[in-house]
């Protein structure tokens, strides 16, 4: 940890080799910390940190099935409808939204984080009900399961102060997880698949599952997702898709996308050795001034112009691109445009004090809790 060599990219005609679709590529593994996540078995399951080819290509291809599925899409778009009418005040309830969203979804399950948060902040405590309780439990246990280093985890204060604590939590989520799996698991089977109604992503990737037939990179046929690999794809919603969904060109989440190099390669005329990391710099390419006009004014329009050119779209990469590019990008559109069209046409909303600067914070991912907005229901024309 902390010796391998790092080259950040900020330039977007360099970005090309880590962006590709190809298979053959040295780039294929997102280089991360990944010891924290290899103690967990958490670099062979799921997408976002699996380092294993055949089950990562498995994996990404059930999850995109899933995730371009219309019924599950309708299904989404309903949840994120529902779910809206009981936030209506925002920033720290943005996360507990998109994580019963994201629960919500997954499982077919309506989720409490959002009540529990209510009930923290108010004067009037009631005792939280069971669903509370355990909704409550999953927003801390998916916190704390993310942080990637088991050297940080263990050493560096504050997080080493809880590590049995985060042992303690992951168990948990993983027990969690496996029971609801095995419960649907055992409903599917006794029910013929043309009589089954719901549509949330558990059901969805128990279905597909059975019903793929993938051959390895070495010819020979893959086995369906066992438990623990369905855990680390469900999981995903979690790790991809709660923080990312605030997002732009000027402050981009996540910043950087980082590969790990397989062989030696060059990029820029420069020759990079075998093990290096090469990080995309999402955030300098975004404002990159030979290719955006007035790259730190907040325009959106910009994007409207029919003069916009295709060139510059390319060098717009919030969600990555290439082979490990994001495979919730549909969903996480559609999850956007749901919420903004809820929002703006219900309310006006505007910055608290137009005289204060947005300062924000790194860890993994950017966030900025200085810009206070105030949101005035719009009147009726
Ligand atoms: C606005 C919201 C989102 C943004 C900005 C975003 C952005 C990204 C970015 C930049 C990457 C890395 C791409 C790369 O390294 O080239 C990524 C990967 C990924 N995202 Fe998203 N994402 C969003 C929402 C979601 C959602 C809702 C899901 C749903 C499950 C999701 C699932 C994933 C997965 C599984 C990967 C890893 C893909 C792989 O390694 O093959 N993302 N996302």
């Amino acid at each position: 940890m902390f010796s391998e060599r790092n080259i950040w990219l900020c330039n977007p005609s360099l970005v090309d080799k880590l962006f590709t679709n190809s298979t053959k590529t040295n780039f294929f593994c997102r280089a991360l910390s990944t010891n924290g996540f290899k103690e967990l078995g958490m670099d062979k399951v799921g997408i976002v940190f699996n380092r294993d080819f055949d089950s990562w290509k498995y994996n990404r291809r059930i999850l995109n099935y899933t995730l371009t599925n219309v019924k599950v899409l309708k299904g989404y778009m309903e949840a994120v409808k529902k779910l809206f009418i009981e936030i209506e005040d925002f920033s720290q309830w943005m996360r507990r939204f998109i994580t019963d969203l994201a629960l919500n979804m997954n499982f077919g399950d309506h989720a409490f984080s959002m009540a529990g948060y209510f009930n923290s902040l108010s004067k009037y405590k009631k005792n939280p009900t069971h669903e509370i309780i355990e909704s409550e439990k999953f927003i801390k246990m998916i916190f704390m399961t993310f942080c990637p280093s088991n050297f940080i985890r263990r050493y560096v204060p504050p997080l080493c102060f809880f590590h049995l604590r985060f042992q303690w939590n992951y168990n948990w989520l993983t027990n969690e997880f496996s029971r609801i799996i095995q419960k649907r698991t055992q409903e599917i089977e006794n029910v013929s698949l043309d009589k089954l109604n719901t549509h949330d992503v558990l059901d969805t990737l128990l279905t597909v599952n059975k019903a793929q037939d993938l051959k390895g990179s070495n010819g020979k046929a893959i086995k369906p997702m066992d438990e623990r690999e369905i855990f680390g794809v469900l999981l995903e919603f979690f790790v991809a898709g709660v923080e990312t969904v605030e997002t732009s060109r000027l402050k981009t989440n996540p910043p950087i996308n980082p590969r790990e190099l397989y062989e030696q390669d060059e990029i820029g005329g420069y020759i990079i050795p075998k093990g290096s990391t090469v990080i995309a710099c999402a955030d300098a390419i975004h404002l990159h001034k030979n290719y955006w006009e007035n790259p730190n004014e907040f325009i959106p329009e910009r994007f409207l112009s029919n003069d916009y050119p295709l060139s510059m779209s390319q060098k717009l990469f919030t969600f990555g691109g290439g082979l490990r590019g994001c495979v919730g990008k549909q969903l996480a559109m559609l999850e956007m445009k749901t919420i903004l069209v809820l929002l703006f046409r219900k309310y006006d909303v505007d910055l608290l004090n137009h005289n204060v600067d947005a300062k924000d914070k790194t860890y993994l991912l950017n966030s900025c809790n200085s810009l206070m907005v105030r949101f005035k229901i719009r009147k009726e024309e």
